[in-house]
């Protein structure tokens, strides 16, 4: 089965319960970015985050989302990674999704960095039996050492994210979804970061990454999508790289 993305009319509307009518037409005439605020058809006041999104990825696809502040991206990352359900539109996924959208999503401070580990591979989809086989490697690459069997509230900040890194990284996924490069750690850790990071989108058959610098994506991608106002405004193949 090849993976695939396919998105058909595709909109997400924010519903905004505590707006009044006159705080919505002053929005509308100061809005220079962000989603369209609008009214639906029950007259409430929302944002229109997304708006008729049409697009599709097949493998090889390395795409580049970029955009002002609140053209949408980050709300197509989670429509397209299915944390959010598009309100209009179909969207139609095929193949294992890994979302690097916040790697320490879901763990808790409470339980140890092995325990974390496995409540991490659990929502990044792992099995028990995947994790099992896993759990050294990923243990050895964090660093942490006998910090694996204390506490996560024990760890530094930099601490936790190594260990959310190490563990959303162990994922082979058809599809990868990220919001910015991840960059994490100190300069040792950046180093091997980078290559682990490098290794899991390279065996990846669909790269979907946004980004505000536009010499990464051109770097990265070999479409780049260019969101305005939750619309796609335009998309075009990056030349500096074959397609
Ligand atoms: N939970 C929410 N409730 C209401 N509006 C939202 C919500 N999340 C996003 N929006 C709106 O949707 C629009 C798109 O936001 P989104 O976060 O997708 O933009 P972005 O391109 O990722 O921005 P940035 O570059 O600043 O991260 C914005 O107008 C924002 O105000």
């Amino acid at each position: 089965m090849t993976a695939h993305i396919i998105a058909k009319n595709v909109g997400v509307e924010f519903p905004i319960f505590n707006s009044s009518h006159r705080s919505l037409k002053k929005s509308i005439l100061n809005a220079t970015t962000g989603g369209r605020v609008a009214k639906d058809s029950k007259n409430h006041v929302v944002v229109r985050a997304l708006d008729d999104i049409n697009l599709e990825f097949h493998p090889g696809d390395r795409v580049g989302l970029v955009g002002h502040n609140g053209s949408g991206k980050t709300t197509l990352l989670r429509v397209l990674s299915g944390v959010y359900a598009p309100t209009q539109g179909q969207l139609s996924t095929q193949g294992s999704i890994a979302t690097l959208l916040d790697v320490s999503l879901g763990m808790d401070g409470e339980a140890t960095g092995y325990e974390n580990i496995r409540i991490r591979g659990l929502l990044m989809g792992l099995s028990m039996a995947q994790i099992d086989a896993q759990i050294d490697e990923i243990a050895e690459f964090t660093d942490l050492g006998e910090y694996l069997d204390m506490p996560m509230r024990t760890y530094s900040s930099g601490m936790t994210v190594r260990l959310g890194f190490a563990v959303s990284t162990s994922v082979h996924a058809d599809i990868v979804i990220m919001d910015e490069w991840l960059s994490v750690g100190d300069a040792d850790f950046q180093l091997k970061a980078t290559q682990r990071l490098n290794d899991m989108v390279n065996r990846a058959s669909i790269l979907i990454l946004a980004s505000h610098s536009m010499d990464l994506v051109e770097k990265t991608c070999n479409k780049i999508i260019r969101m305005e106002h939750g619309k796609i405004a335009e998309i075009y193949n990056n030349t500096l790289i074959a397609v």
